[in-house]
């Protein structure tokens, strides 16, 4: 008898050409899409009409999973209040974890699949994952959170693929696979049409003038609201008498102050994080760490104590910011992760 594989379906290339591959490669495909969130702008309902039609040519069914609630509980109001906090939320890292590799696995697991499988580019042998080959779209970070338990049940297909070849292979499969690759990319985070302030906008005025000061407490300037800013950010504000770049180096909720310097005041040699995610029973050892996607990782020692991890830099990062992950490789291979909490 074939193996099931559930397919979770956005829409979107990756996704439609990961059960397409799956398909060929011998399983028993099903497709399931995540109404994640209250759009009412026909957003689930186009992505719907792309997953009806590639269920329709692969001949597979197809379920439709209602976690907008959860969605909205877990991942969307985190971030907003994050941003209200001062703080740098990383909503897709929280998504993985609970909902794509949580309430979605387990409703694949319910529907008696061995395996779920997505279109992200990363690769897992089941135990660990690992960076993808397309090191331009490798979303490893982005997993490093999810329960070391769900890790023998995930399949990506795409891991070895670079991403443009999965558009182009993409276009020659079908009308439907031809439309989904002429149709726009998603963007970065998936309730953001526009930038993450006109999300923070709906639920609280962030549009309040303050002070932004020096190092040393001076004012000198004055910015349009801290949620407008994030570490590291180096335009939106004014400082008066600057001749070189200054760039925000802290938030201050409370009397919605912006603290600024210049790059060196950037400058972070340790960094302390908590709710850790760690694949290996190490409680201290020297590794390599990414502060932020994106980011080069840099080399450090770990030390873990009483849940939270203890970081140091061999080298100086820059711009790190509470909120984000710390994500910890051993080359390619992801061994654990801890959310930032403070750094100096
Ligand atoms: N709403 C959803 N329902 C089910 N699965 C989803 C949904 N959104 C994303 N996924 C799964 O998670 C994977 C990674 O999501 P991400 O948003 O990073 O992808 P993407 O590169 O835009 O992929 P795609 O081209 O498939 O949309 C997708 O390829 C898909 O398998």
């Amino acid at each position: 008898m074939k193996k099931k594989v559930m397919v979770g379906m956005s829409g979107g290339i990756d996704s439609s050409v990961t059960a397409y591959m799956l398909q060929k490669d011998g399983y028993e495909v099903e497709g399931v899409y995540l109404k994640l969130h209250n759009r009412t702008d026909g957003y689930h309902e186009r992505n719907l009409g792309y997953i009806k039609d590639v269920a329709e040519f692969l001949n597979i069914k197809y379920h439709i999973l209602d976690l907008a609630d959860k969605f909205t509980a877990e991942i969307y109001d985190y971030f907003v209040e994050a941003y209200l906090e001062g703080t740098t939320p990383n909503p897709c890292v929280k998504c993985n974890k609970n909902i794509k590799f949580g309430a979605m696995l387990k409703f694949a697991q319910d529907h008696a699949a061995s395996y779920l499988a997505t279109g992200h580019y990363a690769k897992t042998d089941g135990e660990f994952f690992y960076e993808a080959d397309d090191k331009t779209k490798d979303q490893s970070y982005f997993l490093s959170q999810v329960d070391k338990e769900a890790l023998p049940f995930m399949m990506f297909p795409l891991s070895t693929y670079k991403k443009e070849d999965i558009v182009k292979f993409g276009a020659t499969l079908s009308g439907v696979y031809k439309r989904i690759t002429e149709k726009s990319e998603s963007q970065e985070i998936c309730f953001v049409e526009t930038v993450y302030t006109d999300v923070v906008k709906r639920h609280a005025n962030i549009d309040v003038p303050g002070k932004v000061l020096d190092e040393e407490g001076n004012v000198v300037g004055e910015h349009k609201g801290y949620a407008h800013y994030t570490i590291g950010k180096r335009r939106g504000f004014t400082v008066h008498g600057a001749h070189d770049p200054h760039f925000v180096t802290k938030l201050n909720p409370k009397d919605n102050t912006i603290v600024v310097g210049k790059k060196a005041a950037l400058e972070v040699n340790e960094v302390v994080g908590k709710n850790l995610n760690m694949f290996i029973d190490d409680i201290e050892f020297s590794c390599s760490v990414k502060l932020r996607y994106r980011s080069v990782s840099t080399p450090c020692h770990i030390k873990i104590e009483d849940e939270k991890v203890y970081i140091t830099l061999e080298e100086p990062a820059f711009g790190v910011a509470a909120g984000q992950l710390a994500v910890f490789y051993d080359g390619q291979k992801v061994i654990g992760s801890a959310w930032i909490e403070s750094s100096k």
